[in-house]
C-alpha cells in the first residue's frame, strides 16, 4: 500500500488476463472512460512465448464507484464474451480478511501482527489458527481471536474440517506463517490461489521439511525464503516473492535459522502486501507481479 494513500472509497483495481489481441487496451480504457473513471496507474505485460498472453492492471478513481460498481462488473462480463478474458475488479474500500495459520515458530506471525497494527498492511485479521497453543498469548494481546486445533496424522481430516468451519464466510485469504502441516487437496480447493505460504528456502532448493538442516549439510553459500501460493504440490505453487542472504562456513545450522528468519518475515510481508493490493496475477504455475 502506498503509504501516502488512505483507504479511498472511490478507488478500484481491475486485473485482466486474456489472449493477446489488438484493441483490448482501447476497449477497456474506453469502457472506464464512459464511466468517467480517472486512471491513476496502468501496467501491462505480454508473454513473448507462443501462447501470447496479455495481462493488465488498471487502478482508477471513480466518484460514482459505489453505485456504478454493479453495472461496471456487468459490462466487464459482457466484454469478457468478446475478448475471452479473466478479470477481477476490487474496490479499495473492501478491506481483505486474512486468517493466519501458525505452528510453533512465531517470527513471521509477529511480523504480520506488527505490520497490521501499524497499518502498513491494510487487512483485517479475523482469527489466528494453530496446531499448537504457544502463540495464544501473543495473538490475544492484539485483541485477535486465537484457535488451537491440535493436528495429528490420524486427526488431520477432522482438524481441517474444524478449521474450515471457523473460516467459512469470515476470511478472504489465508497465510501459512511457518505452519508446519501439509494441507489436504480438499482444504486447498476451498481457497484456490488464496493461501500464501512462506517456505524457508530459496525454492526450488530444499522443498519440504527441514530446509535449513539440509542447506547446512550441503554447505550452501546462500540461504533464502520463498512466498508462494499453496497447491497440492508441496512447496511448488506459484512463487510471489523470494530473497536470499549470504552465509559462510563459520555459521552452524542454528545460525542459518536465525539469519534466515529475517529473510522469511520480510519476504512474506512483501508477498502479502502485493496480494492485498491486487498486484499479483497467477498464470499457470507462475505469477505476474505488477510491483
Ligand atoms: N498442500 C500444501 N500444504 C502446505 C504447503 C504446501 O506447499 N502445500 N506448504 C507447507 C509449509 N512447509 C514448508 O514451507 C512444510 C510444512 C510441513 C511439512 C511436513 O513434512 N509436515 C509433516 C508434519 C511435520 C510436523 O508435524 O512437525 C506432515 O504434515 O506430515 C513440509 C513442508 C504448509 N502446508
Amino acid at each position: 500500500m502506498d503509504r501516502n494513500m488512505t483507504k479511498n472509497g472511490n478507488r478500484a483495481v481491475l486485473l485482466i488476463s486474456c489472449p493477446e489481441r489488438l484493441g483490448i487496451i482501447s476497449a477497456v480504457s474506453n469502457l472506464l472512460f464512459s464511466y468517467k473513471a480517472n486512471i491513476v496507474q496502468f501496467d501491462q505485460h505480454t508473454t513473448d512465448s507462443r501462447d501470447g498472453m496479455f495481462f493488465m492492471r488498471i487502478q482508477f478513481d471513480l466518484d460514482t464507484l459505489p453505485e456504478a460498481y454493479p453495472k461496471l462488473a456487468q459490462d466487464l462480463s459482457a466484454m469478457a464474451e468478446e475478448y475471452p478474458m479473466e478479470w477481477r475488479l476490487s474496490k479499495e474500500s473492501q478491506i481483505k480478511r486474512m486468517a493466519i495459520f501458525v505452528s510453533k515458530m512465531d517470527h513471521c506471525l509477529v511480523e504480520l501482527l506488527w505490520r497490521w497494527k501499524s497499518k502498513e498492511i491494510l487487512v483485517d485479521i479475523p482469527m489466528v489458527i494453530s496446531n499448537h497453543p504457544d502463540a495464544k498469548e501473543t495473538v490475544e494481546a492484539y485483541g485477535i481471536p486465537f484457535y488451537h486445533i491440535p493436528m495429528s496424522s490420524q486427526s488431520k481430516e477432522e482438524s481441517e474440517r474444524a478449521a474450515l468451519a471457523l473460516l467459512q464466510d469470515k476470511v478472504d485469504f489465508i497465510v501459512l506463517a511457518r505452519y508446519m502441516q501439509i494441507l489436504s487437496p480438499r482444504f486447498i480447493a476451498k481457497y484456490p490461489n488464496q493461501i500464501i505460504n512462506i517456505h524457508h528456502s530459496f525454492l526450488p532448493a530444499f522443498i519440504g521439511a527441514n530446509p535449513y538442516q539440509r542447506a547446512f549439510t550441503r554447505g550452501v553459500k546462500l540461504i533464502g525464503a520463498t512466498a508462494h501460493y499453496v497447491t497440492n504440490d508441496l512447496d511448488e505453487g506459484p512463487i510471489i516473492e523470494q530473497d536470499v542472504i549470504r552465509v559462510n562456513h563459520r555459521q552452524n545450522e542454528t545460525d542459518l535459522k536465525v539469519a534466515g528468519r529475517h529473510v522469511e518475515r520480510n519476504v512474506l510481508a512483501q508477498a502479502i502486501s502485493w496480494h492485498v493490493e491486487d498486484k499479483v496475477i497467477v498464470y499457470g504455475n507462475k505469477t505476474i507481479v505488477f510491483a
